[in-house]
């Protein structure tokens, strides 16, 4: 079975600096990314030099907020906020509310965005001790790779502005302008009394495509991921030890004029993985929210719409409508 391309990152990776990296050198890594992404929808990134410790010291405190009980968990919600550049804290997606009196829900995700967290009481720290230090570590170092992946794609599409696609989100830092998010994604196992359940049947989570620049995405051991390929066959995203997954969002899509299209991903599972759980953190990129979003190369395959058209119009139809 096809398995998704694995790129070696030494070349690029997060401990060099960007003069220590030749344009030579950035520009063949954007074309392999590039045709990643044109075939698969996705890359695995190794040697990538996102410190091993932000990746595991987020993890852990996922790990052990998932484990939390559902009330301590439901402190962190904070109910209904205006502007999807406002929405920081938990979400239980799928919570079963059947005859047989259980907590349990398909997924669960906190969404962490810190400038968010600085204005909010909904930060876990009560409960998991250095929580928002290891989130905001982490959601920094996914920037700076993300970064630089945007940079290396500009040679592909021959862009000349380097910058092009991060000018886009010059105000990630400045609190209210930006969506960006850190998702800690949690998956229980399924109780023994639901395991006939239709609703404990089904995927742990539906096949969508995300809405961003991309995604950058640390996975678990307990796999589940398939992501679908241009060719339209689903395909296994294996766990690689240390790896990174990257995939494609809708706004990518979107300003790359269909050049790099948005993947369809979803997370199944099978009879024994039903008795893990399963954790993932999911990183977002998105431009600043009042950002105007334009088609690269000044074609009209899609009107102008800002940031918050995308992020706060929940039908997806209407993202993907055609300039008439
Ligand atoms: O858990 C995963 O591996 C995928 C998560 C995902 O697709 C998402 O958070 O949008
Ligand atoms: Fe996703």
């Amino acid at each position: 079975m096809t398995s998704i391309p694995t790129l070696d990152c030494s070349n690029i990776a997060m401990n060099l600096k960007d003069e220590e990296i030749s344009v030579e050198t950035l520009k063949e890594f954007g074309q392999n990314l590039f045709e990643s992404f044109q075939v698969y929808g996705c890359a695995v990134l190794v040697n990538h030099g996102v410190c091993n410790k932000s990746i595991s010291d987020a993890w852990e405190a996922n790990k052990s907020f998932n484990s939390l009980g559902y009330k301590e968990k439901m402190q962190y919600e904070p109910g209904q906020v205006t502007g999807f550049h406002n929405m920081h804290g938990y979400q239980a997606m799928g919570k079963y509310d059947g005859p047989i009196d259980i907590d349990w829900c398909i997924r669960e995700s906190f969404r962490f965005v810190p400038t968010r967290a600085k204005e909010t009481n909904f930060n876990p720290d009560d409960s998991v001790p250095g929580y928002t230090e290891a989130f905001t570590n982490l959601w920094e170092a996914s920037y700076q790779l993300a970064k630089r992946l945007l940079t290396s794609l500009t040679f592909p599409l021959a862009i000349k502005n380097q910058n092009y696609f991060t000018e886009l989100f010059e105000h990630i830092h400045t609190q209210g302008c930006n969506a960006t998010g850190l998702r800690g994604n949690g998956y229980q196992a399924v109780p023994e009394q639901l395991k006939d359940d239709k609703f404990a049947k089904s995927d742990r989570f539906t096949e969508h495509t995300d809405k961003g620049m991309f995604t950058v995405l640390y996975q678990d051991v307990v796999s589940g991921l398939q992501v679908q390929a241009r060719s339209g066959a689903y395909i296994v995203a294996k766990h690689v030890p240390g790896s990174i997954l990257v995939q494609v969002g809708e706004i990518l899509q979107r300003v790359t004029a269909d050049k790099i299209p948005a993947t369809p991903h979803k997370v199944v599972v099978t009879e024994e993985q039903k008795k893990q759980s399963r954790h993932s953190l999911a990183y977002f990129l998105f431009p600043d929210k009042d950002q105007l979003l334009t088609c690269f190369d000044g074609s009209d395959t899609y009107p102008p719409i800002r940031t918050t058209q995308m992020t706060d119009t929940p039908d997806k139809l209407l993202h993907f409508e055609k300039a008439a």
